[in-house]
């Protein structure tokens, strides 16, 4: 039998609506203690012993039944004969996508992401030079359901940037490898690729074992221990942002048929029993279709259980006072993705300040950015979407600045810095400005 899905009615007329919001659907600073504690547990097991910890975490969380770790390295050449044995359907989808995140991510490097300078008229070069990183960690995630998109998502823009070396992590549970993910991993060039994943996987990219290399970065999208794991590698590598459990939240005003919201709701419901769905919209009479097409629709879908566990658990059908408050609910809640069901998009987007992606109008379904729309599905979650950005071709670049001064140059800015360096107390810095114009 399915369970039912009952996400959580709320009305912003509603006199609690501002403690069920804090309790149930704001972002919160706290992180669960127990996964907590399990990771940091993890990692410095990682770090002591190397391969032989990583093994046998693997072994147990993923029961992938290997004696060495170079054991779960998959050879280039299963890779591409993966690729090989793709049914035609599925390599042309898989080819397209990548050729369609491919273009967005070189578009996205030509508007901001190549080198620049100037010169002042005294001769002074002042600029950016823009360098790809030496080597990128990219974790695909892998425990609940196999995702070849976040190949493409993780590895063109690497690619695209730059970056030679890309080493792609990727839990296998029970041993199975699925054949999408590895020709993916072919076709978006990735240099090796390991079967682990969690917490293990994010401690031997970061802090390096026997076999596996260590990264300057680690990027990519996974669960509550793969997201604790980066925020704690953090400083010791680089990493793109915390993109954990999906979010959806759909802003309707009442023109989109209800049946294409449930199921855009179901669409990130089913990721994750911890994914969340948000429905925000100012007739009330709407919501409760799009409730009664939940209902008729859930029990055909195969992965009914985690839909319901998500939408009863973190879902919620929200009546505002108009699209405006909806709008700055929205805000508040920063999701990862953001849906304008409406019939005038435009007038609604200006108002929409905080969300990983927006899809606006009713023929953007969020599915269609998952795999081939361009744009990056490796997005902020938890509310993060306040300051972070899409995982993009500037997560695997750094910039330097470049400044070359001219003889005419040190002699106007060498008083204006000796000046600052008085007045710091720091007399070498002074001295070394004024011997370039008054020896
Ligand atoms: N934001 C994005 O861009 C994006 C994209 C795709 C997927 N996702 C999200 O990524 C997540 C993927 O999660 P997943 O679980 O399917 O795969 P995952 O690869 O993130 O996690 C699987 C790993 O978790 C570890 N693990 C599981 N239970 C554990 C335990 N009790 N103790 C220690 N470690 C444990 C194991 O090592 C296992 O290898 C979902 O929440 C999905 O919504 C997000
Ligand atoms: N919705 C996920 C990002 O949050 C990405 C994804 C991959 N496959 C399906 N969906
Ligand atoms: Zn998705």
């Amino acid at each position: 039998m399915t369970p039912a899905a009952r996400p959580l009615r709320l009305s912003t007329a509603d006199a609690g609506f501002e403690a069920a919001f804090q309790a149930r659907l704001h972002w919160s600073e706290e992180t669960d203690a127990g996964v907590e504690q399990t990771v940091a547990g993890i990692l410095a097991d990682v770090k002591r012993r190397g391969d032989d910890a990583v093994l046998e975490y693997s072994n147990r969380f993923d029961a992938v039944g290997a004696a060495s770790l170079g054991e779960l390295e998959l050879p280039a050449s299963e890779l591409q004969a993966a690729f090989a044995a793709l049914p035609a359907p599925q390599r042309s989808a898989l080819e397209q996508a990548a050729a369609r995140v491919r273009r967005y991510h070189e578009a996205q490097k030509k508007a901001s992401g190549e080198s620049w300078s100037y010169r002042e008229a005294d001769g002074t070069l002042l600029g950016q030079k823009v360098t790809p990183l030496d080597r990128v960690g990219i974790y695909v995630p892998g425990g609940k359901a196999a995702y070849p998109s976040s190949v493409l998502m993780n590895a063109i823009p690497a690619q695209v940037a730059g970056v030679p070396e890309i080493i792609m992590v990727v839990p296998t549970p029970r041993g199975e490898k699925n054949l999408l993910v590895l020709a993916a991993a072919h076709l978006a060039g990735v240099t090796r690729v390991f079967r682990i994943g969690g917490a293990q996987a994010v401690g031997a990219l970061a802090y390096g074992t026997a076999t596996v290399p260590r990264v300057d970065k680690i990027t990519g999208p996974g669960n509550a221990y793969v997201a604790s794991a980066k925020r704690r590698v953090f400083g010791q590598v680089g990493i793109d942002m915390i993109a954990g459990p999906s979010e959806i939240l759909v802003l309707a005003d009442g023109s989109t048929p209800p049946d294409w919201v449930a199921m855009d709701l179901f669409s990130q419901a089913e990721h994750d029993e911890l994914a969340q769905s948000i429905l925000l919209c100012p007739d009330v009479g709407y919501i409760g279709r799009v409730q009664a097409e939940i209902d008729r629709l859930l029990p055909a879908m195969p992965r009914a259980q985690i839909i319901a566990k998500s939408l009863s658990g973190r879902g919620a059908l929200i009546h505002t006072r108009s699209m405006e408050e909806a709008c700055e609910i929205s805000n508040r809640i920063a999701p990862e993705h953001l849906e304008i069901a409406s019939s005038e998009p435009s007038r609604w987007e200006p108002l929409l300040r905080h969300a990983g992606a927006i899809f606006l109008g009713s023929f953007t379904s969020e599915s269609l950015g998952d795999y081939c729309a361009g744009p990056n599905h490796v997005l902020p979650t938890s509310g993060t979407a306040r300051f972070s950005s899409p995982l993009g071709v500037y997560d695997f670049q750094k910039r330097s600045s470049l400044i070359e001064v001219s003889e005419a140059g040190a002699r106007s800015l060498g008083p204006i810095a000796a000046e600052l360096a008085y007045g710091e107390g720091l007399q070498a810095h002074a001295r070394a400005a004024e011997m370039r114009y008054k020896g």
